[in-house]
């Protein structure tokens, strides 16, 4: 059962092949015995699961038939989920067990999903590579020694080991994106505004944004279904119908207009990748697809704008972690002061530190103008360089990340180096524009990414192309060895 998509196990539950007692019971065997060597869940959630299997069942056997009703998920460990440990991979949320779900875990219970636990991911969902969890670094399926991507390192390893069919993951600068690309997964970055974030722990306001990390462009609209929507909770949340995401998939690919932005194909990308960048055209073109080279000149700006933008908002974020009200709490205070240094000290990791600082400095009088204003200046010119070239084009594509996955540990020590990664997948954070990415092959047997961006609220576009795409390749079908 383990290698059916989410919309096999949907079709499955409705023919009644299986329960979902049967089917969830089945997975959490296999969560216990393989993610020993992945390490992709924080915490396990087998009574919720089972509960909310037999719920399912008996929704089903009143004659319900959502397409959601009864299929696995599991949630990145920032989704509040009610009653349990909701840590964002720190140590200073340690013990919070949330008071409350977000609206995204409540949107998907009521549809009938089981949640079968939560997911690691790197600490506050800063990084790119899952390695700065509290709770240990997260192993790519593919190769056990490599990263499998970050931030939502866990919810791909484990969709890509099989563990699951899908799972929410959330993008900030590439969070949902990279990690499916290192993991042959598909993944959505909604639009800014589409997905609620009430409920999710903030990183960067402006830019984090929940959403699926699945198998299959067909998975992803059937979850994106169920997590989109407006939400009065959410102030940035907008008030717009949501798409028919599965009616869309279908649509023929005649006339469409792809837009290849040459800074995307410049100086620090792996040849290789370019090269099947390359080849996911040419079957695009097959499909009926036009090709034309764009620019987006202001890409270079786009890394040190982002890792000024995201940590000054984080900076202001990850203040209410102060040990008073919420997780960890440092032994023994001697006064108020201490007792927020110390929690603080102890209780957040290296990078989150670095963030921190970094944001607040940005933020800080006499810095503001030169650090923080010009990042928001130049944050309109890409966004202003994407509704230029949406003019001509009627999405774009080009490599998700610019080499396959790295070794474990080996840019741990160079935070710079790994930033760099992210250069493809900012950008579509920094306009607020929806991004997929969806496998095109593999280098030294390592998956490799095609990312696809289209104006705001086309979701429905990148799906149905990726989907289309998928009818006639087969590399979303690869899975790796041992799972
Ligand atoms: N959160 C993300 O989208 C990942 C990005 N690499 C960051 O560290 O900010």
């Amino acid at each position: 059962m383990h290698h059916l998509t989410l919309a096999e196990i949907s079709r499955a539950l409705a023919a009644k092949e299986f329960s979902a007692v049967e089917l969830n019971q089945a997975l959490l065997a296999r969560i216990k015995q393989l993610d020993t060597q992945l390490n992709s869940f924080i915490t396990v959630t087998e009574e919720l699961a089972l509960e909310q299997a037999r719920a399912a069942d008996a929704r089903r056997a009143a004659g319900e038939n959502g397409a959601l009703l009864g299929t696995p998920i599991g949630h990145k460990d920032l989704f509040c989920t009610e009653g349990v440990l909701t840590s964002c991979a720190s140590k200073i949320l340690e013990g919070f067990k949330a008071p409350y779900d977000a609206t995204v875990v409540e949107k998907l219970a009521a549809a009938g999903t089981v949640t079968l636990g939560k997911l690691n991911m790197d600490e506050f969902a800063m990084g790119s590579a899952n390695e700065s969890s509290h709770y240990g670094a997260v192993k790519n399926p593919w190769d056990l020694t490599r990263v499998p991507g970050g931030s939502s390192g866990g919810s791909a390893a484990a969709v890509a080991a099989r563990l699951l069919p899908a799972a929410t993951g959330t993008d900030t600068g590439g969070s949902i994106r990279q990690p499916a690309a290192f993991t042959n997964l598909t993944g959505i970055k909604p639009t800014y505004g589409r997905v609620s974030r009430w409920g999710m722990i903030a990183y960067a306001s402006s830019l984090d944004q929940g959403g699926p990390l699945a198998r299959t462009a067909e998975d992803c609209a059937l979850l994106l279904g169920g997590m989109a929507g407006f939400d009065a909770k959410d102030s940035t949340c907008v008030d717009q119908p949501v798409d028919d995401y599965l009616a869309a998939l279908n649509q023929p690919l005649a006339g469409l207009r792809i837009g290849l932005p040459r800074e995307y194909f410049g100086a620090g990308l792996d040849a290789r990748i370019a090269d099947k960048v390359m080849a996911v055209v040419e079957e695009l073109k097959k499909l009926g697809a036009t090709v034309k080279d764009i620019s987006l000149p202001n890409m270079q700006h786009a890394i040190p704008a982002y890792y000024v933008i995201a940590p000054a908002e984080a900076s202001s974020n990850l203040s209410r972690f102060d040990g008073v009200r919420f997780g960890y709490r440092c032994e023994n205070p001697q006064n108020l002061e201490d007792l927020y240094k110390r929690t603080r000290a102890e209780g957040f990791g290296a990078e989150v530190k670095r963030r921190i600082m970094v944001g607040t400095y940005a933020l800080s009088a006499g810095y503001y103008d030169a650090y923080y204003l010009k990042a928001q200046k130049i944050r309109r010119l890409i966004k202003n360089d994407f509704v230029a070239a949406f003019g001509e084009v009627d999405l774009i594509l080009g490599p998700t990340t610019p080499n396959p996955a790295w070794k474990l540990g080996e840019k741990n020590n160079d935070p710079v180096a790994q930033y760099l990664e992210d250069i493809y997948t900012i950008t579509a954070n920094l306009a607020g524009i929806p991004g997929l990415s969806m496998p095109a092959g593999f280098v030294d047997g390592l998956p490799v990414g095609v990312q696809l961006l289209a104006p705001y609220f086309q979701e429905g576009r990148l799906l149905n192309v990726a989907h289309q795409y998928q009818q006639v390749t087969d590399w979303h079908k690869q899975a790796p060895a041992g799972f």
